[in-house]
């Protein structure tokens, strides 16, 4: 790698709004280079996206990073890829991949232009000071019109549409001059190789055999096989064991030296201990830490219980395994009363949640309950304040003997781009959500008969109204036109109570919600109505009720049934009898009792599971 000084290399990324063509324009870019082979036509599969889920789901959950070697007037050049994953829960590790970046690729479908996330990632990369590169991809499309998108990102970016390279990423067309854009508009990493040792260390990987592989970008020095080397942040020492580069698999190599990425194994042995934002440095050479990183923050909470109480032992070590991977994950136990020993984790966002139940899944074979998901709260006592994040831990707000001075919930500041068509319908779906301070202006006029403008519709939202079904109903009330993307907007005084539902009078811990007083009503309807179409019907007559404090909300009534398993026998067949009250008595052990009410677990499995 000493043949790569700093003037020969570059690090880019690409950003781009969900479905833009990054993986594609990613693998065009490793075929051109020689990295990879060029695939048989046919094989969809692309090569930086490695998990199952992220195939399937197309999407790009955990940050990849290649290597690739170019040549350019005739001097063989170094870039490293990083990519960056593409949706609005992953925010934080678009940060962190921009930081090991000098310039970045922003990739827009000339079919759909500008997107909300193409804005939310423009901005993060321009605040970081990167080079960007405006790539126009798909051009191969009937649909594509490469003349009005360039337009918009004029009007929205103030890019010159002279910068803008056009491309398809599928057929290759195009795919060259990113090259060359890329040798000739990004600078180089302006470290020093003879200065001491710094490393940022922006990303990290579990290797069943070697234990933690760190992703790292020298600031400054060389690193070299056998160094010792330290954290700024937990100060424990280390050796490394192994270096080189992704390419796009792990290449070893002797060094490597400033500005360059690559991956190290240091014998970590717990993942806990790679510091995402880290500097590291060579023992007795300590230098002044980069800038860290904020710390991920859990935004969406659930309870993960299995669905046979018996296999809590596997499940457990099933999350701690998968959380080696996405260390985004908060992971506590919870016990309940209705699903028995679980845990409870904290997830970035609901996509983010739903991937882990899938890799959860897929890779340990796991059937869990995951009950709805909750946002954390903060409860303001007198004389403290207390995030919760659980609904049954959230105190009784409307008892006048309540020490609770008020209840806030995260809010956060949503941006939805949509054709002006659906502008009307898309302003009711943010106001039946609680939207405030909603205002809406146009990213560009529109191009008479064939398309119509598009709006910039900005407000804050309560997070937790975007949790549940946000998305898809934004999806299907705009026939998919719309897009979205949010961002923190701190906390807000909010009008919220817990809400427990009864059956025969005893609460079912496992289902309290944090409601807002305006839609309880139509929360508890709609629960209660549910609960009576899954919940079996019993030998006496069973109410199903919702509640807030000590007031019913809403109550249906389960009438009773009489469940003679023998019913159908008549006659002497004694032993035929005795099975089948014997089958009766072991699914009985199955269930769950609660208020004399058997209920089986999976009957909380199809509660839950469609909210
Ligand atoms: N016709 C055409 N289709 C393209 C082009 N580039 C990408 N696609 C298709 O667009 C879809 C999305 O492409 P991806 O590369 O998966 O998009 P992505 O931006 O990586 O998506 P995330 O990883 O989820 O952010 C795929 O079906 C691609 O085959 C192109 O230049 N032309």
């Amino acid at each position: 790698m000493e043949d790569y000084p700093s003037e020969l290399i570059r690090n880019f990324s690409i950003i781009a709004h969900i479905d833009h063509g990054k993986s594609t324009l990613a693998d065009r870019l490793l075929e051109l280079t020689g990295t990879i082979q060029k695939k048989e036509s046919g094989t969809n599969k692309q090569v930086l996206d490695k998990l199952k889920v992220e195939r399937e789901r197309g999407i790009t959950v955990k940050a990849q990073t290649a290597s690739m070697i170019h040549s350019f007037n005739g001097q063989q050049h170094l870039l490293n890829l990083i990519d960056t994953p593409g949706h609005v829960d992953f925010a934080w590790e678009v940060a962190r991949s921009l930081a090991a970046c000098e310039g970045a690729l922003l990739l827009v479908d000339s079919t759909q232009g500008v997107q909300a996330q193409t804005i939310s990632v423009f901005h993060v990369a321009r605040e970081r000071g990167l080079k960007i590169i405006p790539v126009l991809n798909k051009i191969d499309m009937p649909a594509s019109q490469p003349e009005r998108i360039a337009a918009q990102m004029q009007s929205t970016f103030d890019i010159n549409p002279e910068d803008i390279l056009h491309i398809s990423a599928k057929t290759g067309q195009g795919v060259e001059s990113i090259l060359e854009a890329i040798v000739k508009r990004i600078p180089p990493p302006s470290g020093h190789t003879k200065a001491p040792l710094k490393a940022l260390l922006f990303d990290s990987l579990y290797d069943r055999y070697r234990g933690v592989i760190s992703l790292i970008n020298i600031q400054d020095g060389t690193l070299r096989k056998g160094d010792k080397i330290a954290s700024c942040h937990t100060r424990k020492k280390y050796e490394v064991t192994e270096l080189g580069i992704m390419h796009p698999e792990e290449l070893p190599t002797t060094s490597l030296q400033s500005g360059q990425v690559g991956y190290i194994a240091c014998n970590m042995k717990n993942s806990s201990e790679a510091h995402i934002g880290d500097t590291l440095h060579r023992v007795g050479e300590p230098v002044e830490p980069m800038e860290g990183f904020q710390p991920t923050k859990a935004m969406v909470y659930a309870g993960i219980f299995p669905i046979d109480s018996n296999d809590f032992l596997k499940l457990e070590e099933s999350i701690k395994r998968l959380t080696l991977t996405d260390r985004s994950v908060t992971v506590t136990r919870e016990s309940s009363s209705a699903l028995g020993q679980g845990c409870r984790l904290g997830f970035l966002g609901t996509l983010h949640m739903d991937v882990f139940r899938q890799r959860l899944e897929d890779e340990y074979d796991a059937n869990v309950i995951i009950t709805a998901p909750t946002v954390p709260y903060k409860v303001i006592y007198k004389d403290r304040t207390v995030l919760v994040s659980n609904p049954t831990e959230f105190p009784e707000v409307t008892d006048s003997t309540s020490n609770v001075k008020e209840v806030q919930e995260p809010i956060v500041n949503a941006s939805i781009i949509v054709p002006d068509d659906y502008l009307g319908e898309i302003m009711d779906l943010c106001f039946s959500h609680r939207a405030d301070s909603l205002d809406h202006r146009y990213l560009d006029s529109g191009s008479g008969s064939t398309s119509s403008a598009r709006a910039i519709v900005t407000c804050t939202l309560p997070l937790s109204e975007i949790v549940t079904g946000f998305f898809s109903e934004l999806k299907s009330r705009s026939s998919g036109f719309a897009s979205f993307d949010y961002e923190e907007g701190g906390y807000a005084k909010s009008n919220l109570a817990k809400m427990v539902f009864l059956l025969n009078s005893r609460p079912i811990d496992a289902l309290a919600l944090i409601v807002h007083r305006s839609a309880q009503q139509a929360i508890g309807r709609a629960w209660v109505k549910k609960l009576h179409s899954i919940i079996p019907r019993q030998m006496f007559e069973v109410p199903i009720q919702a509640a807030i404090g000590k007031k019913i909300i809403a109550r249906e009534t389960l009438s009773a049934m009489r469940a003679d398993v023998t019913a159908s026998l008549y006659g002497g067949d004694v032993t035929r009898k005795m099975k089948l009250l014997e089958n009766q008595k072991a699914s009985k052990r199955k269930m769950k009792r609660i208020g004399q009410v058997d209920l089986p677990q999976e009957a909380f499995y199809d509660i839950l599971k469609s909210k």
